[in-house]
């Protein structure tokens, strides 16, 4: 038995996610006017993240969360509810202002993933949703006050369950990055 939780819906393993999924609804915490997303389609990318700006649940390391296009996001009920956690960062992360769960985190500024909004699909009863694909940013655990002693633990228990470990992003969205940063600079495709 371990001594911490990676997050409660990767403890066990993976659940595989259904590549027909037709989408559902995130709930916030909230017994009474629980803010209500609704998405079109399954999430793309979806991953554990261990900075320090994801929503997480109690006691997890990491939050687990995907992107979907903006347009396949909208908030269906007790948007009044939702404030923005912190206006400087990129990711604009609208949470309840009760509960304090993030309900989904938009780019408005020029940046690879503009267009996509970051959502936490255990916010959600459906079952269907895309399973993680891997862990990025775990080295920020460390930032937030995590033993640097046991990071090899924990690197060990995601590679365990299938999840392989970055301390930024997957190769793969670090080329999109890399990629908008060229197009941006002008530079020539080699
Ligand atoms: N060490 C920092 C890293 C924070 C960070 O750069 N987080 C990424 C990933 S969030 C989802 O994968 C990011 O894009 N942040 C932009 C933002 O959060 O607005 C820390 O732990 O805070
Ligand atoms: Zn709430
Ligand atoms: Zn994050």
């Amino acid at each position: 038995m371990s001594s911490f939780s990676l997050h409660p819906l990767i403890d066990n393993g993976l659940t595989k996610g259904n590549p027909d999924f037709p989408g559902g609804k995130l709930h916030c915490k909230c017994s009474k006017n629980p803010v209500e997303v609704t998405i079109k389609g399954n999430v793309a990318h979806n991953h554990a993240c261990g900075c320090s700006q994801c929503y997480k649940p109690k006691g997890a390391l990491f939050s687990i969360v995907g992107v979907v296009p903006v347009a396949n996001q909208s908030v269906t009920a007790n948007g009044d509810k939702l404030e923005i956690v912190n206006k400087d960062a990129t990711i604009l992360r609208h949470a309840c202002k009760e509960c304090g769960v993030h309900m989904y985190g938009r780019i408005e500024k020029d940046h690879a993933f503009k267009g996509l909004d970051f959502v936490h699909v255990e916010l959600s009863d459906d079952k269907g949703w895309q399973e993680p694909q891997f862990a990025a940013f775990v080295s920020s655990l460390i930032e937030q006050g995590f033993p640097p002693s046991k990071m090899g633990e924990v690197r060990d228990r995601l590679r365990s369950i299938g999840l392989e470990p970055y301390d930024v992003l997957s190769p793969t969205l670090m080329d999109l990055i890399a990629t908008h940063a060229a197009e941006k600079a002008g530079k020539e495709k080699l």
